[in-house]
């Protein structure tokens, strides 16, 4: 692409005459600058693009993007936020590619990648190509590429999003973080139903506040357009049970759809019934009343599914075949997940890694629990950490047995991210094992029949960051290797 045809959608009041130049990437990363790139520098936390832009140019670059003029020997196109430049030429760059998908994005604390591969399944189900970004993973279709954020940058999205139109996906999910819609990554996303799953404590180690973060969570609905399309209108999905959706009603002019248990909505469950094996209820709905019976477990289980089936709605999906994908589906990996390894005890690894989803777990493992409970947890470093003594109180409050141990302690010391979780605990009973694998050694061995394991924090995560190194950690494999061992 040109040069100038990209630099007239970036400031379409300034014209840029040289039209020789030809584009043949976008690059923010100089270390993926190859000839002819367009360089745009970012000032991040850690690194000033500005600052290699010089590299860039002897790697090939052609033109650079920057906040202050810089003596280079390619031309400098001055911008007042390189950041909000890079989403508007990605989008021109990549032609569009989100105005060619149905897009749907999911943002809330908790239930985000589980609430996403629900609608994923439901869509994939009735006969359509599908893509998903998100914390684990982004896939076009079957094929599955790793990801270093929940919510790419604008750059890596919009070239998924290409990637996804050439491959003939027609509808894409993904997860909305909270920093992707701070740091604008979304911005160029012309998202068509957007979802809400609910706000708790979470991250106010980089929003400061609830209102900040509730806030930054809001964007999703304020930015999804503000035109009625009779052919594709554009809905927002919303938990009727959590306060902050009556903000986000406020903040769109979308259709509104909303999902709850408690409080009034379009979508609601009643009579939920939990067992270990599954949960059952009866949905009650503008397009009828129906029994669902699923294997996941939990109220927060019926949250997720109430959030996909709305969604589903939205998307033009009949409801018959809505709620046969949710009758078949297994679940996610690593959210609930149990590790069977002929023991009589239950053990359970969950992402739980927030105040409300930990409380959200135990409080479901009690409904079928009648003996002991060990819930081996931690908190990460260099993260939020207000959320580690609430952590630690919940444990103690919902477990007769909690084990406080090291979850990506990162660049902190694990014995101080400790020390701040043991400032929450009660009561005599808990126990401080820095290593998680003995951590989980330990509750392995103590257990007996009918007793309950919660491994919490890392789900499907194989690793653990210790430091700047990455080591090979999967508590599904540490908790089976611990049960063989006894
Ligand atoms: C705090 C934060 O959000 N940081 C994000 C930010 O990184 P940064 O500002 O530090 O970037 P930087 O490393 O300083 O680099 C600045 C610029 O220099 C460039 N650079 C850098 C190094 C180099 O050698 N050459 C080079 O050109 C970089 O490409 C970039 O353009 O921009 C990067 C690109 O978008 C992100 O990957 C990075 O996320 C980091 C890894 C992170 O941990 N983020 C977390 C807090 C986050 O965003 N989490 C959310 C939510 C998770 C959830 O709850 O689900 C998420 O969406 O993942
Ligand atoms: N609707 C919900 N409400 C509260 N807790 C939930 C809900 N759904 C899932 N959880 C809990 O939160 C954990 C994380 O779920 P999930 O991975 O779906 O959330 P997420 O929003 O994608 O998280 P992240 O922000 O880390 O990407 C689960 O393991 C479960 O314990
Ligand atoms: N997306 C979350 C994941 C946390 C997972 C937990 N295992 C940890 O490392 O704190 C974050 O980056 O804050
Ligand atoms: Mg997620």
């Amino acid at each position: 692409m040109k040069l100038h045809t990209l630099l007239e959608a970036l400031q379409p009041y300034q014209t840029y005459n040289e039209d020789s130049i030809e584009i043949t990437s976008i690059e923010n990363d100089h270390r993926k600058v190859t000839e002819g790139s367009l360089f745009v520098c970012i000032k991040g936390y850690t690194v000033d693009g500005h600052d290699l832009a010089a590299e860039a140019v002897k790697a090939g670059a052609v033109a650079v993007i920057a906040e202050r003029e810089l003596t280079l020997t390619v031309p400098v196109i001055v911008v007042k936020n390189t950041k909000r430049a890079l989403s508007v030429l990605a989008d021109t760059f990549y032609e569009h590619p989100t105005h060619q998908l149905q897009l749907i994005g999911i943002t809330g604390t908790n239930g985000k990648t589980t609430t996403s591969h629900l609608i994923e399944k439901i869509i994939q189900d009735h006969g359509k190509k599908t893509g998903l970004i998100g914390t684990m993973y982004t896939k076009v279709g079957d094929e599955v590429f790793p990801t270093k954020n929940t919510t790419p940058e604008s750059l890596t999205l919009q070239k998924t999003f290409r990637q996804m139109v050439g491959a003939n996906v027609s509808a894409a999910v993904m997860e909305v973080s909270s920093h992707a819609l701070d740091e604008g990554r979304v911005h160029g996303c012309d998202f068509d139903i957007a979802v809400f799953t609910n706000l708790t404590q979470d991250h106010l180690d980089y929003h400061g506040t609830m209102e900040e973060y509730k806030r930054a969570k809001g964007l999703l609905f304020a930015q999804l357009g503000s035109r009625f399309q009779k052919n594709s209108p554009k809905y927002a999905v919303l938990n009727a049970d959590d306060a902050a959706a009556e903000q986000y009603i406020r903040s769109t002019s979308a259709h509104i759809l909303t999902y709850g248990i408690d409080r009034d909505a379009d979508f609601k469950a009643h009579s939920i019934s939990i067992k270990a094996g599954g949960t059952s209820f009866t949905l009650e709905s503008p397009l009828g009343n129906y029994n669902v019976n699923m294997k996941l477990i939990g109220k927060f289980s019926v949250y997720n599914v109430l959030a996909a089936i709305s969604t589903a709605v939205a998307a033009g999906i009949p409801i018959r075949s809505i709620l046969a994908s949710i009758e078949e589906v297994e679940g996610v990996s690593g959210r609930f997940e149990t590790v069977d390894a002929g023991q009589d005890f239950s053990v359970i690894v969950d992402y739980s890694h927030t105040p409300d989803s930990l409380e959200n777990a135990l409080q479901t493992i009690r409904e079928f629990a009648d003996k002991r409970i060990f819930t081996v947890v931690g908190c990460g470093g260099d993260r939020d950490r207000t959320k580690r003594p609430i952590m630690a109180q919940i444990s103690c409050s919902y477990s007769s047995d909690p084990i406080f141990t090291s979850d990506n302690p990162r660049s902190e010391d694990p014995h101080a991210i400790l020390a701040d979780m043991e400032a929450g605990a009660t009561g005599e009973n808990y126990k401080i094992i820095p290593d998680r694998r003995d951590a989980i050694r330990y509750a392995v061995r103590q257990a007996s029949a009918g007793d309950v394991i919660l491994i919490a924090g890392k789900g499907h995560e194989t690793y653990q960051q210790i430091g700047d190194k990455t080591f090979d950690f999967d508590d599904r494999i540490e908790a089976k290797k611990a049960i063989e061992e006894r």
